[in-house]
């Protein structure tokens, strides 16, 4: 039987893992036939099996005193080159297969940064929206007080995803504490009071920019006068549009579960401070930005993607932009699409891109600088000590810059064109290939 038939018979009924793995393979397998050593000791289809997964019961009390029971997940998915790192996501659409699929995907991601970090996920079906900050706290106390046994600041570091910010990290990290009784760096995306890094809220978005400029700077480019379509609102979709306007660029789109928002004039600094105080403080729908700014316009229960562009930066959720999205993007104008969040382009639309030559970067790669940063809250907790903003800011971009070259070293074809999705797969494999040879069956 071969590889993914066995990887596919084992996870039927899993989707999104089985996409994930899928598209890893498609690379991986012809490099581990010219690298014969990885087949002999089943690197890959080690791999594609978690160390291990949790899954627990979390009960709470809403504000009207109903009990309420959600289920919490840890999955542990690789631990060759470091501790178990990756976020935790609290959404109603979660289940395993889509957390096999993030901390699969994880993996690679984290052995790219060039950092000691293992992959994991995990979250909750918990929906935050619509809760009060108690409610989210005694979830997260609920949610914690099972998790704490399985994590630690050398075994396994949880942080932020969809869902999860700082709110939220800091109930988790407050009954941690509580339970442990101690102080130490079990979470990333903590208060910059308490232990968190500077830019690590900046840096996924940051980092997805970086990455851009990276690849224009070898094409003789910048980002100056570029139109750009940004789908999502949240915490990678606001820095990214940060980012993109600093950089002189034009960003016309921002979207949430609803719809989109179509500003042809541009989101400026004022106008992206007000999404961030409607999505941060006021935890309203992007719609309410035509109440603000009436130039725009709203379209209801669509995405981003028929709207003229040069750059798509999709950062929002898992395959949010299909084949006729793809198709459409590209009949406007747009070459160019770097994934911010999670496998937001699906394999057809991935197809797309690659036979029309469009530069695609997948998310492990374009998206590294969040969790990259997070290493680096890692290190100033072991350190006991915080840097400022600057250095924080150079060693991201540092990092990028690796990434975008191990992506071009893996990447690139005979005929000069880089095909990004290779590169990051082969570059991540290679590292925890390696590892995992070395330190024998396990
Ligand atoms: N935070 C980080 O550091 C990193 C995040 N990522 C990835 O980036 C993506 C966004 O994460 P993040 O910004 O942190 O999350 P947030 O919770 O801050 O924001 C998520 C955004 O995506 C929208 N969204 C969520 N689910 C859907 C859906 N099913 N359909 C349409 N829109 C949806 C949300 O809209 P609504 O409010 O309506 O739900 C919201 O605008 C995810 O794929 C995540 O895995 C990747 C690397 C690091
Ligand atoms: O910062 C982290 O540990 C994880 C970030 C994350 O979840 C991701 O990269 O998808």
């Amino acid at each position: 039987m071969n590889i993914l038939t066995t990887i596919e018979k084992r996870n039927s009924g899993e989707p999104e893992f089985l996409q994930a793995v899928n598209e890893v393979a498609e690379y991986i397998i012809p490099f581990i036939g010219e690298n014969p050593k990885f087949e002999k000791y089943k690197v890959f289809e080690r791999m594609a099996e978690p160390e291990r997964v949790l899954i627990f019961r979390v009960p709470w009390v809403d504000d009207a005193g109903e009990i309420q029971i959600n289920r919490g997940y840890r999955v542990q998915m690789n631990s060759a080159i470091g501790p178990y790192k990756g976020g935790l996501r609290f959404h109603p659409s979660v289940n395993l297969s889509v957390l096999k699929f993030l901390a699969f995907e994880q993996t690679f991601k984290n052995s790219l940064t060039g950092l000691p970090m293992g992959g994991a996920k995990g979250g909750s079906d918990f929906d935050p929206k619509g809760k009060s900050d108690a409610e989210v706290m005694r979830f997260c106390q609920s949610f914690m007080t099972e998790l704490y046994r399985h994590i630690g600041p050398d075994l396994d570091v949880p942080a932020g995803d969809i869902g999860v910010g700082k709110r939220e990290i800091g109930y988790l990290f407050g009954q941690y504490k509580r339970l442990k009784n101690e102080f130490t760096g079990v979470l990333t995306g903590k208060g910059f009071e308490w232990g968190g890094s500077r830019i690590r809220p900046e840096a996924t978005g940051y980092g997805l920019i970086y990455f851009v400029q990276e690849i224009f700077k070898d094409e003789g480019k910048t980002l100056e006068g570029k139109v750009i379509a940004i789908s999502g609102s949240g915490n990678v979709a606001q820095f990214a549009a940060e980012k993109s306007i600093q950089c002189g660029a034009k960003v016309v789109t921002m979207s949430d579960s609803n719809g989109y928002i179509y500003d042809p004039e541009g989101i400026d600094f004022e106008k992206l401070a007000f999404i961030t105080n409607l999505k941060e403080i006021r935890r309203g729908r992007i719609s309410e930005y035509i109440n603000a700014y009436p130039s725009a316009n709203y379209v209801a229960d669509a995405k981003p993607w028929a709207v003229p562009c040069d750059i798509a930066l999709p950062c929002a959720t898992q395959n949010e932009l299909n084949e006729t999205d793809a198709q459409q993007l590209i009949n406007n104008g747009c070459r160019f699409v770097a994934e911010g969040a999670n496998m937001p382009c699906t394999r057809e639309a991935v197809a797309i891109f690659n036979k029309q030559k469009i530069t695609y970067v997948p998310g492990k790669a374009a998206n590294a600088g969040g969790v990259a940063v997070s290493g680096l809250e890692m290190t100033q907790n072991s350190l006991r000590y915080a840097w400022v903003k600057d250095k924080v800011d150079d060693r991201l971009k540092m990092i990028i810059r690796g990434i975008h070259a191990t992506c071009v070293k893996y990447g690139k074809e005979a005929d000069g064109h880089i095909n990004y999705e290779k590169g990051a797969n082969i570059g991540g494999f290679v590292k925890v290939a390696e590892a995992m040879i070395d330190q024998g069956v396990v």
